[in-house]
C-alpha cells in the first residue's frame, strides 16, 4: 500500500537531484570563454630608446627619494611637497612648455593638467594619481626606503607601488607623446593629488570642485586601485586583471572611555583601560556578517568561475546555491576575506602616562572598510550592538561605499582599459572587482559616473604585504608596463568609437 508513494517520492528526489546537476553544470558550461579578440588592429607599442629607458627608471627613483610622507591629517612634510613640485617641472619639460598643456597648481602642492584636444564634440576623460606615501621607518627594509636603490632588478623604496609609479608614469607617458609630436582629438586631465593618504581633502578634492565649478563632464576617470594578479587568487593559473568597479566605504570609528584618575595602589575594580580593551576585544572577535555573493564581488567570480577547475568552477558559476561556501574558503586570508564583509581594523589605542598613575582616559580607534551590500550606518547599528556599553563614548566619522561604475560592453572607459590592459599585459580575463582600499577617485562623483580604480602593476604571491608595508618595490621591467600602460591608454582613449571585441568561442 504504502509502496507507491515512497515510489513517487524517490522518483521526485531523483529527478530533482538530475535538474539541479543538470542546472548547475549548464550554467557553469555556458559562460562565455574569457578570451576574446579584438576587431581592429589597436593603436602601435610605443618603442622606446636605451636612454628614454634610463630616463624614465631615474624618474622614478629621483621621485622615491623625495619624501613626501603624509604623517598624519595635519601633519605632512610640504619641504618635500614643495620639492616635489620643482621636480616635475625639471624631469618633464615637455609637459611645461607645451601650447597644448595647460597647467595649475591646486592646494598649494597638488598638480592639475589640461591637454587640449582638436575635438571639442568628444568628452574628456581623466587620470588621478597622487605624490604622498604612507610613512616608512627604516626597520626591516633591505634597502632604505627613500633611496630609491635598485637591488636584483627591483627599485625599492616607498612608493613604488603606492603611488608614484603611477605619478610618474602618467607624466613620463605624456611627456614622450609630445616629444614624438602627439596632438590629441579627446582633450584629457591629469590629476596629482598631493594628500590621498590623509583623506584628499585638500588636493583631490579641491581639483574635483574645480573641474565642477567649471561644468567640467568626465567620459571616465581611471585611478589607483586593483592589478594584474598572477597566483594571487588560489586556483587559478593564470594572471588576471581586475578592474575596480567600486571601492569599500570607511569608517573611522574613535573610542573613549573615562575614569577617575588616582594611586596605582587602590585600582577601581574596572579601569578605563580594562573597559576599552573589553569592548576592542569584543569587535574584534565578532567580524561582521558575510555579505558575499550580495555586491558585486558575485559578477567578479561568475566571470572568473572559468579560470578554475572542477569542483571550484562548478560552485563560482553558482553562487546561487555555493555563496556560504565559497565565502568559507575565501574567508581564510586577510585579503580574501576583506571581499568578503566589512572589514574592522584595530589601529590605533592610547592611554596611560606612567606606571603608577590610574590614567583618566583611554581612547582607541577602529578602522572599518564596508563592503558595498552594507551601508556606514548599519555597520554603526552593529557596532553599538556589539559593544554594548555606555560607558564607552562613540564618534565617527565614514562615508558610504561608492556607486557601482558601469562595465558592460557599450561602456568606453571600461572597454578602453580593457583593451589597453590586454594590448599591454597580454592578459586574459579582465574582470570587474571591488576595491579594497580607499582612493582619490572618490571625491569625483559629481563629474562622472565611471570611475575605475586601476594600478598597471602585476602583483604576485607575497606583493599584496608590500603596500603600506616593508619592502616595497617594482621590478624595471614592471615600471616599463606602467609607462607603456598609460601611453597606450592616451593612444586608445583618443577615439570616438568603444573597442568591439568577440568571445573566440563566436568565431568561425
Ligand atoms: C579573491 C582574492 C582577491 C584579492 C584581492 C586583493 C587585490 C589587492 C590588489 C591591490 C591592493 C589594493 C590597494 C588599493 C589601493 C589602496 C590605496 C590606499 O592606500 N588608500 C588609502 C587607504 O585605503 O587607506
Ligand atoms: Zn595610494
Ligand atoms: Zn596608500
Amino acid at each position: 500500500m504504502w509502496k507507491k508513494p515512497v515510489l513517487v517520492l524517490v522518483g521526485v528526489f531523483i529527478t530533482g537531484v538530475v535538474v539541479l546537476v543538470a542546472v548547475l553544470l549548464l550554467r557553469t558550461y555556458t559562460l562565455p570563454e574569457n578570451k576574446v579578440a579584438w576587431q581592429d588592429k589597436g593603436a602601435p607599442r610605443i618603442v622606446l630608446g636605451e636612454k628614454e629607458r634610463e630616463e624614465l627608471l631615474k624618474a622614478l627613483k629621483a621621485a622615491i627619494r623625495i619624501p613626501t610622507v603624509s604623517f598624519s591629517e595635519t601633519e605632512q612634510n610640504t619641504t618635500a611637497l614643495a620639492e616635489f613640485d620643482e621636480f616635475i617641472h625639471r624631469a618633464f619639460p615637455e609637459i611645461f612648455k607645451s601650447i597644448l598643456v595647460t597647467y595649475e597648481s591646486v592646494g598649494k602642492y597638488s598638480h592639475l593638467f589640461h591637454v587640449q584636444g582638436s575635438n571639442n564634440s568628444l568628452q574628456p576623460y581623466m587620470l588621478l594619481a597622487h605624490l604622498d606615501v604612507v610613512p616608512a621607518p627604516a626597520e626591516g627594509w633591505d634597502v632604505p626606503p627613500f633611496s630609491g636603490e635598485e637591488k636584483d632588478g627591483y627599485i625599492y623604496g616607498r612608493g613604488t607601488i603606492d603611488d608614484k609609479n603611477c605619478v610618474i608614469g602618467i607624466l613620463q607617458a605624456l611627456e614622450f607623446h609630445l616629444k614624438r609630436k602627439f596632438q590629441p582629438l579627446r582633450s584629457f586631465y591629469i590629476g596629482i593629488g598631493h594628500d590621498e593618504e590623509i583623506g584628499g581633502r585638500h588636493g583631490a578634492m579641491k581639483i574635483a570642485e574645480k573641474l565642477e565649478a567649471k561644468g567640467v563632464k568626465l567620459a571616465f576617470l581611471l585611478d589607483e586601485g586593483l592589478a594584474v594578479l598572477d597566483g594571487v587568487i588560489q586556483g587559478t593559473s593564470r594572471p588576471i586583471a581586475l578592474i575596480g568597479i567600486t571601492e569599500k566605504g570607511g569608517i573611522d570609528l574613535n573610542l573613549t572611555v573615562n575614569s577617575s584618575p588616582g594611586h596605582s595602589s587602590m585600582p577601581p575594580r574596572e579601569s578605563s583601560i580594562g573597559i576599552l580593551s573589553a569592548a576592542l576585544s569584543r569587535l574584534e572577535q565578532n567580524p561582521m556578517p558575510s555579505k558575499f555573493g550580495k555586491g558585486p564581488e558575485r559578477s567578479m567570480f561568475e566571470q572568473l568561475a572559468r579560470e578554475f577547475s572542477f569542483p571550484l568552477n562548478v560552485m563560482m558559476a553558482n553562487l546561487w546555491l555555493f555563496a556560504p561556501v565559497i565565502s568559507r574558503i575565501l574567508e581564510q586570508t586577510p585579503s580574501s576575506n576583506a571581499i568578503v564583509r566589512t572589514t574592522t581594523a584595530l589601529t590605533i589605542v592610547n592611554a596611560g602616562i606612567k606606571s603608577n598613575v590610574i590614567p583618566p582616559t583611554a581612547r582607541a580607534t577602529v578602522n572599518f572598510r564596508i563592503h558595498p551590500a552594507q551601508t556606514a550606518d548599519e555597520v554603526m547599528n552593529i557596532v553599538k550592538n556589539t559593544i554594548m556599553d555606555d560607558r564607552v563614548n562613540l564618534s565617527n566619522e565614514s562615508f558610504d561605499p561608492l556607486p557601482i561604475s558601469p562595465y558592460d560592453e557599450e561602456n568606453f572607459g571600461y572597454q578602453t582599459l580593457k583593451r589597453t590592459i590586454s594590448d599591454v599585459f597580454s592578459v586574459e580575463p579582465v574582470v570587474p572587482g571591488v576595491c579594497i582600499g580607499n582612493t582619490d577617485s572618490r571625491h569625483f562623483g559629481n563629474l562622472t559616473a565611471s570611475i575605475y580604480k586601476f594600478s598597471p602593476v602585476v602583483m604576485k604571491p607575497g606583493d599584496l604585504s608590500r603596500f603600506h608595508g616593508l619592502n616595497e618595490r617594482i621590478s624595471k621591467e614592471g615600471f616599463e608596463s606602467v609607462v607603456q600602460f598609460y601611453y597606450r591608454l592616451i593612444q586608445n582613449s583618443d577615439s570616438d568609437k568603444v573597442p568591439r571585441h568577440r568571445h573566440v568561442s563566436e568565431e568561425l
